[in-house]
């Protein structure tokens, strides 16, 4: 089989966690993210400008690389970043699993915060592959390429606050988690790994949902972005509180003790943050800026790192189901 596993190392402000992946006999530190499905990378086409301080990919220095003619890709995120540029195949290794013939999507261009972000050479999209961006044929991910040739059809990701954690292809590792993994099914229509989130707790006290959007797994955002509603009535629990339209999202005393948040994981299990675990930034001497924002009506919920990096998280493309276990 071809199970492989890769170290998961948070970048600075923890607001990626950064894997080595082999592309061609080239190594790149690639952000692995189950919220979109384009592998791309920096590479040695675009202006200098924009790649300075990043590894990039050089086509012309693989012998494995094989250009996809006439394609292209352009993607762009909530967060107003973007990257677009051209497409091959080559050999992809990520921790020992190998697929021979990956699309490869090289960036020719990238907006100022991938430029500015000088930990991250691209991303691994280990989404589906219906919303891969590549014209004029979608490809597959590197996941969906791998999952027939694994010991099991699984990716598990094991995020740490300030350590190194681990993704995992093809196992699911027993001594990464404890107790029992918490499975919900799937709908992959729109190309998530989206699930039904109905209630949520705050300081343990448990609430119907109003807008009741459903939720992915998101491990290529940084927040936990859930309805307005839920979010302001967290934040109502929260008495130095505010929203700050000059910082895009809720603030408050980063002295204030913040309640637990709870949100469901489909109908049996509830994924409970500790307040300490919550803030996601310190904006100034007194005001943090919090890990867990509306998602202005977006239609659905982002369970990204801030929530993930608690949990041992199992995506599992067999049953189309997502788990998660404590640790
Ligand atoms: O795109 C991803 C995962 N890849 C992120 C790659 C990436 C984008 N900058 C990066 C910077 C560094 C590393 C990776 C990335 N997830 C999803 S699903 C729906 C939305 C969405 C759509 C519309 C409106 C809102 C969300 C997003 C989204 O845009 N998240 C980023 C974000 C981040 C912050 C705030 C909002 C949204």
């Amino acid at each position: 089989n071809e199970n492989g596993e890769v170290d998961a190392a948070p970048e600075s402000n923890e607001s990626e966690y950064l894997s080595p992946v082999t592309v061609g006999g080239q190594s790149l530190n690639l952000d692995f993210d189950t919220g979109s499905a384009d592998f791309w990378m920096f590479s040695s086409s675009m202006p200098l400008s924009q790649s300075q301080g990043h590894s990039t990919f050089n086509a012309s220095k693989s012998s494995t690389w094989s250009v996809y003619k006439g394609a292209s890709w352009e993607i762009s995120y909530g967060d107003g970043s973007s990257a677009s540029g051209t497409v091959g195949f080559d050999t992809v290794d990520i921790g020992g699993a190998t697929v021979t013939s990956q699309a490869v999507e090289l960036a020719t261009g990238v907006s100022g915060s991938f430029t500015s972000d000088v930990n991250n050479d691209g991303l691994v999209g280990l989404g589906f592959s219906s919303i891969n961006t590549i014209q004029p044929q979608q490809q597959k991910t590197f996941f969906e390429n791998i999952m027939d040739d694994l010991e099991q059809p699984v990716f598990t990701a094991d995020l740490e606050d300030n350590a190194t954690g681990s993704y995992n292809f093809g196992t699911i590792d027993p001594s990464e988690y404890t107790g029992d993994i918490h499975f919900t099914a799937v709908d992959k229509s729109n190309g998530f790994w989206e699930f039904a989130s109905d209630t949520y707790t705050v300081g343990g006290n448990k609430s119907q949902c109003q807008t009741c959007s459903p939720a992915i797994a998101d491990t290529g955002t940084s927040l936990v972005l859930v309805d307005d509603d839920v979010a302001a009535a967290y934040y109502g629990q929260v008495s130095s509180a505010v929203y700050d339209s000059s910082q895009g999202g809720y603030t408050y005393n980063c002295t204030e003790s913040l309640p637990t948040f709870g949100i469901a994981i489909g109908s049996d299990y509830t994924a409970t943050l500790q307040g300490a675990d919550i803030t996601f930034a310190q904006i100034d001497s007194q005001t943090c800026f919090g890990g867990i924002q509306g998602n202005s009506g977006g239609g659905i919920q982002i369970m990204g790192d801030i929530l993930l990096k608690q949990f041992f998280a199992v995506f599992d493309g067999g049953n189309e189901t997502f788990g998660v276990a404590e640790k």
